[in-house]
């Protein structure tokens, strides 16, 4: 069973990961982890901050020479911003007096979309500041990190590869004719581009990405996650905490400003008729059972069926909008403005990153649930007496 945690403020010293029940044998470094944080501080739309500050990645445990131990991995992202940042955090955030000037500045005007209110009446602070330095998405980059882990051990058991990209920004769709992308095809996620097969489409987006910026406003969209050579028979039909689309769904919408999830076609499948909803199976030219479409996004039954796994996540727009939004003042109780700071015009490429980095780490958990083992080698032989179990045409 792998088990994960994350802890840590957005502007505090460092970040925190852990992740339990890797087996050994799996071959992960530092240098991995750092390029898939790199992913994800990178898109066309990303605010200033992602510029001037960088991720140090330590991996504390769990790790020799390079191969884990099958024991718990613990990873540290040190924030280098931290230095401007102590005497903030070290303000008392119970102190309802603090002075409303300055780099003490009380965060009493929530903004409207981010946990700001529902967080100072939850735990009783009049003060945002210590709501949003666990609610900011700061944090997802202990989850791509973790990803990174998750994404090694797939590969190096099942040979399963996974591909982020972007399908809609700010309205803007890309066309939805091209061919599904592979994990060798689509460009590297970079600070000028979004991420996507389709280049007329990129160019549009990022046309889009201006204008909203210019207009003092902020972007949501769509991204998805493809996973490819994922053994049909992870996750069960039997009972509903244990199918795998429900777990993809979960830990999906976990994610920071994610408000929607679709497993393959997912609310298009609800207008067609049954006919042309579902995927036929047939026998191939090889002899061997196939299917002549992937609607259903390689899962049913709450089960891997061995084609492509699509999950496809919509974001929100960003709540941080310079154009700022109706408030309260928490401490008057008088209209305002809602608190207006630097932030991302758009964070959807970024979002794709942490997308896979979820899809990554629950494939990787039902995977290992199904085929146990405690090491990459007993996997790979628990996979390969699975798969050959089934009558030759089944394979
Ligand atoms: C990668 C990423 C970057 C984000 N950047 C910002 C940002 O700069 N400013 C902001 O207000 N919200 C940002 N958000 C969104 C907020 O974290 C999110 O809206 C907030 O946590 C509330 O979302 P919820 O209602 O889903 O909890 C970002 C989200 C992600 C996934
Ligand atoms: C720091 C990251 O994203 C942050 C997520 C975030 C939010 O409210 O979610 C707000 C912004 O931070 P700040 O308010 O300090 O400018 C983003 O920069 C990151 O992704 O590494």
């Amino acid at each position: 069973m792998i088990r994960w945690q994350t802890a840590g403020e957005s502007h505090g010293e460092a970040l925190v990961a852990m992740i339990e029940g890797v087996p050994a044998g799996v071959h992960i470094t530092t240098d991995d982890i750092r390029a898939a944080l790199a992913r994800r501080r990178l898109g066309y739309g990303r605010g200033a901050r992602m510029k001037f500050e960088e991720d140090r990645v330590r991996l504390l445990t769990g790790v020799r020479h390079g191969v884990t131990l099958g024991s718990p991995i613990a990873i540290e992202i040190a924030n280098t911003e931290w230095p401007k940042w102590t005497e903030i955090m070290s303000a008392d955030p119970l102190d309802h007096e603090l002075e409303d000037s300055g780099r003490n500045a009380h965060l009493s005007r929530p903004r409207p979309g981010h946990a700001d209110l529902t967080g100072m009446r939850k735990y009783g602070f009049t003060d945002a500041r210590p709501v949003l330095e666990r609610s900011s998405a700061r944090e997802t980059a202990s989850r791509v990190a973790l990803g990174a882990v998750a994404a090694a051990m797939l590969e190096q058991t099942l040979g399963v590869r996974t591909v982020a990209h972007v399908v809609a920004l700010g309205g803007v769709h890309t066309n939805p004719d091209l061919p599904l992308p592979t994990p060798d095809d689509v460009p590297a996620l970079d600070a000028s581009s979004v991420r996507t097969l389709d280049e007329e489409g990129a160019k549009r987006i990022m046309e889009r990405i201006d204008e909203i910026k210019k207009s003092g406003d902020t972007a949501g969209g769509v991204v998805e996650v493809l996973a490819y050579g994922v053994p049909a028979g992870i996750g069960t039909h039997v009972e509903a905490d244990r199918r795998l689309d429900a777990a993809l769904a979960g830990a999906v919408m976990g994610i920071q400003a994610i408000k929607g999830v679709e497993i393959g076609d997912g609310f298009l499948e609800a207008e067609r008729p049954g006919s042309a909803a579902h995927d036929e199976i047939v026998v191939g030219d090889d002899g061997k059972i196939t299917r002549l479409s992937n609607r259903a996004g390689g899962i049913e039954g709450g089960t891997s069926n061995g084609q492509v796994i699509r999950v496809r996540a919509a974001m929100k727009p960003i709540p941080s909008i310079p154009r700022a939004l109706r408030t309260v003042d928490v401490l008057t109780g008088e209209a305002a403005q809602a608190i207006n700071q630097r932030s991302d015009t758009t964070a959807v490429p970024a979002a794709s990153i942490v997308v896979e980095a979820m899809t990554r780490l629950v494939l990787a958990q039902y995977a290992l649930d199904k085929f146990g083992g405690d090491s990459v080698a007993e996997i790979q032989r628990n996979v390969a007496g699975y798969l050959n179990s089934w009558p030759e045409h089944m394979r």
